[in-house]
This record gives structure tokens, C-alpha cells and sequence, in this order.
């Protein structure tokens, strides 16, 4: 693995009986860059994320966060990355800074860190007035700018979100979008699913992932120049459809997936 690394896999595989859910999966995401992970729904995305995140054993292959081995090392890798599920584990009966206290308790942090961290984050997510409001109240967007900060409490050096921006407004994804690129900016690697074409043209790398396939990996305008499309969206499209046209084929022949 190399120091510029932050996330890497070498035929990363995970089934589940007889379905492979990710199949030989090799990728790479440079330290602080923003990885977008694109796929159809199904396709692997969520089931690679729980891997990287130490949350599910791989069947095969490797994978390791920032140097740590996701089969042997997950409690360190669970230290230094911060994960934001697509259901964003928030307790919604708890106001926002009993929210900020709960997950600062789960990450150990100190009665000053705690104090420093909640404050800096209550504003970072423009959260400031809503302290005592509670979360079952906010909306979408706010919600997830609060899932956000708890994920962030302990200064994680790499993110990793699945579909964080699902179901909320245009302008949030927006405002949440440009936190994101402040935090790469900062140094911090994410690696983000996101069914939107618009946040994915925004990545600085892109992989698109098909029934647990990794079909090709590049920068947004690296792939739109090699599959001569006009957009991401383009390019997604025309891949879905020349694997679905040679899953036919292969089938056709009997060779089965
Ligand atoms: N615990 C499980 N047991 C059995 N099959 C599973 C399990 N988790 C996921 N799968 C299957 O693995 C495949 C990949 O699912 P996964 O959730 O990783 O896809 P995804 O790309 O994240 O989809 P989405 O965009 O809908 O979130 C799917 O066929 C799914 O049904």
C-alpha cells in the first residue's frame, strides 16, 4: 500500500450463499481525494462499504483503510474513519447536542475535546440556534448535517457515506456538498455513494461498480472523454446497457453470469 493511499482493495469479494454481491473488487482512493462510488441500486456499493468500514468480513481477497487490514485490524480502522449510513443512525427523541454528547461518549472524547469538537461542529453545520431542538424534529437536510457532525466528532481522517444526500432538498445537498469539498480540502479522503449525477461530476475520482463488478475507475472528465459521452450520466448509462447487452449474450451462449 502505498503512503498516498488511504483506501485500497485487491480483488475484494464478498458472497452471500450462492449470490456475489462484490465480486474481485480492486480499487484505489488517494489520501485526500473524494471518491465517488456509482452504481446501480444492488450492484455492491453498500455491501463494499461495510467491508472497508470492518462491519462485514470479506469472503476473499484484501482490503485495508489508511494501512489497517479490514480482516485482522477493524477495531483501528473503526478509530479513524467516520461512517455515515444511508439511514442516519441519529436518535431522533434526543435533542442536537445530546445527540453531539451521545456520539462523543461512543468515541471516548474528553470533557474539553467533547466542549471543543461539539462547538466547532454545531457551526460547520450551520446547526448554531438548534442545540435543543430535537433531531425527530429537523428536516432532511438538517438531519443530515447533524448525522454528519457525529461522524466527524473524532476527527476522523477518512469518510466514508453511503448515499448521504437521498431524499433531501437540492439546496441542502448543496450546502452539504460544499462541506465536503471544505473537508477534502482540509486533507480529509472520502469516499461517498451517490445516485446524483450532478454531486458525482464533482468527485475528483469516480468508479462505477455493476452487479458487484468495478467496471472502470477515472476522473469525471478522463471517463466522459473515453466513452465519448456528454455527462456522467452519459457515460453511466451506455455502461449499464453494454453489460446488460453482454450479460444477453452471455447468457444466450449458456455461460450464465
Ligand atoms: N446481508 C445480506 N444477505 C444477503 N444478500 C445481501 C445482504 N446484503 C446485501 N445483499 C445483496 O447483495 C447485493 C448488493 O447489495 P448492496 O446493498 O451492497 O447494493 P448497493 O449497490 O448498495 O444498492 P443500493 O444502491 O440500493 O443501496 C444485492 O443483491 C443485495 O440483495
Amino acid at each position: 500500500m502505498s503512503e498516498k493511499e488511504a483506501i485500497r482493495c485487491v480483488q475484494l469479494t464478498k458472497r452471500f450463499q450462492e449470490r456475489v454481491a462484490v465480486n474481485s473488487l480492486t480499487l484505489s482512493v488517494p489520501k485526500g481525494s473524494i471518491y465517488g462510488f456509482l452504481g446501480p441500486n444492488g450492484s455492491g456499493k453498500s455491501t463494499t462499504i461495510r467491508m472497508l468500514c470492518g462491519l462485514l468480513t470479506p469472503t476473499s481477497g484484501q482490503g485495508t483503510v489508511l494501512g489497517y487490514d479490514v480482516m485482522t485490524q477493524s477495531e483501528e480502522i473503526k478509530q479513524r474513519i467516520g461512517y455515515m449510513s444511508q439511514k442516519f443512525s441519529l436518535y431522533e427523541d434526543l435533542s442536537v447536542e445530546e445527540n453531539l454528547d451521545f456520539y462523543a461518549g461512543v468515541y471516548r472524547l474528553g470533557r474539553e475535546e467533547r466542549k471543543e469538537r461539539k462547538a466547532e461542529l454545531i457551526e460547520m453545520a450551520g446547526l448554531t440556534g438548534r442545540e435543543k431542538q430535537l433531531a425527530g424534529s429537523l428536516s432532511g437536510g438538517w438531519k443530515q448535517r447533524l448525522a454528519l457532525s457525529c461522524a466527524l466528532l473524532h476527527r476522523p481522517e477518512v469518510l466514508i457515506l453511503d448515499e448521504p444526500t437521498a431524499g433531501v432538498d437540492p439546496v441542502s445537498r448543496r450546502i452539504f456538498w460544499d462541506v465536503i469539498h471544505e473537508l477534502a480540502g482540509q486533507g480529509m479522503t472520502v469516499l461517498v455513494t451517490t445516485h446524483y449525477m450532478d454531486e458525482a461530476q464533482t468527485c475528483d475520482w469516480i468508479g462505477f461498480i455493476f452487479f458487484g463488478n468495478l467496471l472502470v475507475q477515472g476522473t469525471p472528465p478522463a471517463l466522459i472523454a473515453q466513452h465519448q459521452a456528454a455527462d456522467l450520466e452519459e457515460v453511466f448509462i451506455k455502461l449499464v446497457r453494454e453489460e446488460e447487452r453482454r450479460s444477453l449474450l452471455s447468457a444466450e451462449k449458456g455461460e450464465g453470469r
